[in-house]
């Protein structure tokens, strides 16, 4: 077994003279290393070490624990599988979070010939029993078994670990994105925390964990969890800096979401003109329609780009990722995916010239991991996050609130309260993002706990040669910060600063106002400790309450639009009317789509309205526009075949009609004839019923309605704002689709969110914040009825005599 190359010698060595014993352990320690070199060249093909790879490769064939904090990209995995596979024999067992990534270490690792498997919650029958075998041989074959931390726990695999053991071929436990152990860890999983009672159970064996994101307090917390041994540790970090990533900060409004696809655009085809071809990109989205959205606007502009999240089926997303990776050079695949978190840990394309985050990430280290997939080759890339107060407000909430929610949960089970960390690295967040005067390099080392003399111009060069916003356009960067709006609202993104609280405070101009302090016993809604980013000690018992909610929340900004808005089409106006059959009067604007006429209107009346007004008659326009390019592509995306025959799939919808007046809606027109208008009838009505099924559903007689605050109460009224919604709905699934397999696929399964809503209460409070995955489009669906519930108020006003 592989032990014996370790520090076990001691009790042969009485009879032998020390000064050979010392060379004999050297000859064997260069045998290794030797054995080692030769793996990274000949099975992995790199000509050298890369970082302290070497030194940690080393310390683990040598028998020590080790503990490895490297950037993002510097090459953690070799840091375990030389070592696995320097072993004479044995097995080396890896833990990590991602089914994904596991697959894909697994298959690269396949591909070299080499013997690595992956025993999951997804492991078909016959490989498992294959694995079992192997490991109840004692003398496994395999040299590499990755698994989750769920089932490393489970007795099963204990049992088989037992096995294994007692024949000394248990090489080493490796626990990959080791942050996910720690309670402060931005990934925390509750299971990771058994992974300590290895070290009790398996004696002597190492233990390697190895993480990118890790704050000094999380790498105690990891080293401590693990048991791992104080005497026997090698901690390697590596300085976190990414010299060769730009890290530019775009300051812009977050309500128009027009603006911010054309800047993506212009962003996208100003590279592939540089370099006069095709890049490899990732732009990250918070929430799945907004990956969907982007990545048919890019499409119908002629960016092969492709969305990927969970709501995508499986086969899918394996297609996209292939296509992906041999996509980015100019000889055709997908050159940028739109994607969630979904797409990050593990995600290793050497060449990924850009990140874009579209939306703001919840918290730092997740930002410093998605911008870590760029530029993994070396070459210069680029990290791009558009920010805007308006967004970090509404996501501080959700944090905030979340974290409230976790904090009365803990109090009701009287079990411990969570920790701050959630808060205070989205806080850290929002300071790196509105510091327009410190390096970006500089700020991100430093959240990590790298001391940096920040006043030593040739130090900070180090970090960083003119590789961000901050050192390459100082003053641009500093006027477009200040143009985001007046500076007291950043009082009100302010934070406890409890995580780190130097982090950022040499902010060269200071230009960040300390936050004011409210007259004593005046409550100051936007300050930490009161609504939103809490203190560790000023937190309430309960979810913060809606009034409080409301209070901290200040007025929507408009700032600029991108230039190349302008370059759009003029405001359109659909040559398809879409009237209703018979128009009860309150509702007459809202039924016309003809949005330009109805602005006009407005104007006359209410100016106060007019800017959101004009916002959607200029994205509808573009949305219109861009959609005649869009569907001059044939096939917009691949559907999957192996679901639904025609038009009359959708009506499997079996569930009790309810009894609704006719509408004659004529639904939003499209150039394309793909869908035969009976089978998008069929999805409108379809939708219109369910819809009108599940606000019906509840113990009072309003149902949900009571929960749409601007809602019209006559029947009427209801049935034409649903039937509003529903073609909404309709229009969305059509867009998305090219064939009519797709369509009615996109279909049910908005159908199924339209369900969904009605047993989900908790979806429903219009601070609804902590929702699973699988209800976030439920959540979109519930804001698009307060969306036109909204109008139907602004627009009943206007209307009035
Ligand atoms: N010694 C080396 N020389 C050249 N390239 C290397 C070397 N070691 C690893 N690489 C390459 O670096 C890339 C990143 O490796 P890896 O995925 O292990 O990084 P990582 O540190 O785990 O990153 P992350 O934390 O972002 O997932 C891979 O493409 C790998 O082939």
């Amino acid at each position: 077994m592989n032990y014996d190359y370790s520090f076990d010698t001691e009790e042969d060595s009485s009879h032998v003279p020390p000064g050979t014993l010392q060379n004999l352990a050297a000859e064997k320690e260069a045998e290794k290393a030797a054995n080692c070199a030769r793996i990274l060249t000949e099975t992995f093909g790199h000509t050298e070490y890369k970082g302290k790879q070497k030194e940690i490769v080393e310390a683990a064939t040598s028998g020590l624990d080790v503990f490895v904090l490297a950037p993002t990209g510097m090459g953690k995995s070799l840091c375990f599988q030389i070592p696995a596979i320097a072993d004479k024999f044995g097995i080396s067992i890896i833990v990590s979070p991602l089914l994904a990534l596991m697959k894909n270490q697994v298959s690269s690792l396949r591909r070299k010939g080499l013997p690595a498997v992956s025993w999951t919650s997804d492991t078909p029958k016959g490989e498992r029993d294959q694995i079992i075998e192997d490991l109840e041989s004692g003398k496994p074959q395999t040299r590499l078994l990755y698994t989750t931390p769920e089932k490393l726990c489970t007795r099963e695999m204990t049992r088989l670990l037992d096995i294994v053991y007692v024949e000394g071929e248990l090489n080493r436990l490796v626990v990959d994105e080791a942050h996910c152990i720690s309670e402060w860890g931005h990934d925390f999983r509750e299971e990771y925390r058994r992974l300590g009672s290895f070290r009790e159970r398996f004696h002597g064996v190492p233990i390697m964990a190895l993480t990118a994101t890790a704050t000094p307090s999380v790498q105690t917390d990891i080293i401590r969890n693990l048991k791992m041994s104080e005497e026997r540790l090698f901690t390697a970090s590596h300085p976190f800096n990414r010299t060769n990533l730009f890290y530019d900060i775009k300051y812009t409004a977050a309500l128009d979401s027009l603006s911010r696809m054309s800047a993506v655009y212009d962003f996208v085809m100003t590279l592939h003109r540089r370099r006069a071809r095709p890049s490899s990109g990732i732009i990250y989205c918070r929430t799945r329609a907004a990956c969907d959205e982007l990545s048919a606007f890019l499409r119908g502009k002629g960016i092969s780009a492709r969305p990927y999240h969970r709501g995508i089926r499986p086969h899918m997303l394996d297609k996209t990722l292939s296509e992906w990776e041999a996509g980015g050079n100019g000889d055709g695949g997908v050159d940028v995916v739109c994607a969630t978190i979904a797409f990050g840990m593990g995600i290793d394309k050497s060449d990924v010239r850009y990140i874009i985050h579209y939306d703001l990430p919840k918290s730092f280290e997740g930002y410093y991991q998605e911008t870590g997939r760029a530029g993994r080759d070396g070459c210069p890339s680029k990290c791009v996050l558009y920010y805007s107060r308006e967004d970090a407000f509404r996501l501080r909430k959700l944090v905030s609130d979340s974290h409230a929610k976790r904090q009365h949960v803990a109090s009701t089970i009287h079990g411990p309260q969570p920790s701050q960390r959630s808060i205070d690295s989205f806080s850290a967040l929002i300071d790196y993002a509105e510091n327009a005067t410190m390096c970006r390099h500089v700020s991100i080392c430093k959240y990590f706990g790298e001391k940096i003399d920040t006043s030593d111009k040739e130090v900070v060069k180090s970090y960083c040669d003119n590789m961000c916003d901050v050192c390459k356009y100082p003053d641009k960067t500093l006027r477009r910060r200040q143009n985001l709006s007046s500076e007291d609202r950043v009082a009100a993104l302010s934070h406890s600063r409890s995580f780190n609280a130097d982090a950022f405070e040499d902010d060269a101009e200071n230009s960040r106002p300390a936050p004011r302090k409210p007259p004593p016993g005046q409550h100051n809604p936007g300050q930490a400790g009161s609504v939103g980013l809490r203190g560790p000690n000023t937190c309430p018992t309960g979810p913060p309450t809606k009034k409080a909610k409301l209070e901290a929340l200040p007025p929507a900004l408009i700032t600029k639009p991108y230039s190349s808005v302008n370059t759009l089409r003029k405001p359109f106006k659909t040559p398809f009317k879409v009237p209703f059959k018979q128009p009860p009067q309150e509702t007459c604007a809202i039924q016309s789509s003809d949005a330009q006429q109805t602005t006009q209107e407005g104007e006359e009346q209410n100016h106060d309205n007019d800017e959101i007004e004009v916002v959607e008659v200029c994205f509808n326009s573009a949305r219109q526009a861009s959609r005649d390019e869009l569907l001059q592509d044939d096939v917009l995306e691949e559907e999957p075949t192996d679901f639904g025959q025609g038009g009359g799939d959708i009506l499997l919808d079996d569930e009790p009609q309810i009894d609704l007046p006719d509408i004659d809606i004529e639904l939003e027109a499209m150039i394309s004839k793909k869908i035969p208008e009976p089978a998008r009838k069929d999805v409108f009505r379809t939708i219109r019923q369910a819809l009108h099924r599940v606000l019906r559903w509840g113990d009072n007689d309003e149902g949900l309605w009571v929960n749409l605050s601007n809602a019209p109460s006559n029947a009427e009224a209801r049935y034409l704002l649903l039937a509003e919604a529903a073609k909404k709905i309709e229009y969305s699934v059509h867009t998305m689709s090219a064939t009519e397999s797709g369509y009615n696929q996109r279909a049910k399964a908005k159908l199924d969110v339209v369900k969904l809503m009605e047993h989900r209460e908790s979806l429903w409070p219009i601070d609804a914040a902590h929702y699973d995955d699988d209800e976030e489009e439920a959540i979109e669906m519930i804001g698009l009825l307060r969306n036109i519930c909204s109008g139907w108020r602004k627009i009943g006003k206007r209307k009035a005599p």
